[in-house]
């Protein structure tokens, strides 16, 4: 589903690489954990998969692609089959709910009959029923990050990448939005989520895979965040 093929990637000229011979593979329906410090390359690897960034060596492949091989004219249908979260949510403040999440089926020409269907569905899915147009400022931490996820997921996408998704949120509400996370990947969609929520990585026993300076230093199915726990 993804594999990085000894993957280097350097920003600038000279500075250190971001992630330095990276190999890794993800299968379909796994949940993954990306764990490290802070600069560690994470970030990186999401960039990577979603065709933001390129290697500066080795291969990306994501649904059975080599990303190396898909033109630049190819890379947003690519990216539709990718859904993404982020820790500051990124969503549009003078829009409601609903209209957030329409926008993505609206982006790639979905059919007004579908989107119709589908964006009540997703809100239905992440909790939101009945709070379709409230505003983002109406909103709490948690429900914004849940339209982010129905955002995400309106186009079924088959992989969901996460970034410090509940990194801006409450212990609680990070964890409640980390059982919303479970339930999708348990739907069959593949997810790879990177963060420094220590709590909740201990909490999920999912495989953590821990970075640190762009070199991948732990690799283990049900683990912890801290690899002296284990
Ligand atoms: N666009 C960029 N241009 C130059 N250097 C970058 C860029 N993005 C990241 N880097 C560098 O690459 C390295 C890895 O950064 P990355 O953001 O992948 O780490 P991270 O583990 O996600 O960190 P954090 O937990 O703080 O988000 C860092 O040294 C960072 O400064």
């Amino acid at each position: 589903m993804i594999r990085f093929d000894d993957v280097t990637k350097v920003y600038q000229k000279g500075a250190h690489p971001a992630l330095d011979q990276v190999s890794l593979e993800v299968d379909r329906g796994e949940f993954v954990f990306l764990v490290g410090p802070s600069g560690s390359g994470k970030s990186t690897m999401l960039s990577l998969i979603l065709a933001q960034e390129r290697p500066t060596s080795g291969h990306v492949h994501v649904l059975g692609k080599d990303l190396s091989t898909v033109s630049a004219r190819r890379v947003p249908l690519m990216r539709r089959k990718i859904g993404a979260v982020f820790q500051d949510f990124r969503l549009l403040s003078d829009k409601n709910v609903y209209d957030n999440v329409a926008l993505a089926l609206q982006v790639i020409g979905a059919p007004r009959h579908q989107i119709k269907t589908e964006v009540p569905e997703v809100l239905k899915m992440v909790g939101l029923d009945g709070k379709e147009r409230r505003q983002m400022t109406e909103l709490s931490g948690g429900e914004r990050q849940r339209v982010g996820i129905a955002r995400a997921m309106v186009n079924r996408p088959q992989i969901l990448l996460a970034d410090e998704p509940t990194g801006n949120l409450d212990g609680e509400t990070g964890l409640s939005i980390m059982r919303l996370l479970d339930r999708i990947n348990r739907t069959g969609t593949t997810v790879v989520m990177a963060t420094h929520d220590q709590s909740i990585v201990n909490q999920m026993r999912k495989r953590v895979v821990e970075l640190k300076e762009g070199i991948i230093v732990r690799d283990q199915s049900r683990g912890v965040y801290g690899g002296d726990q284990r």
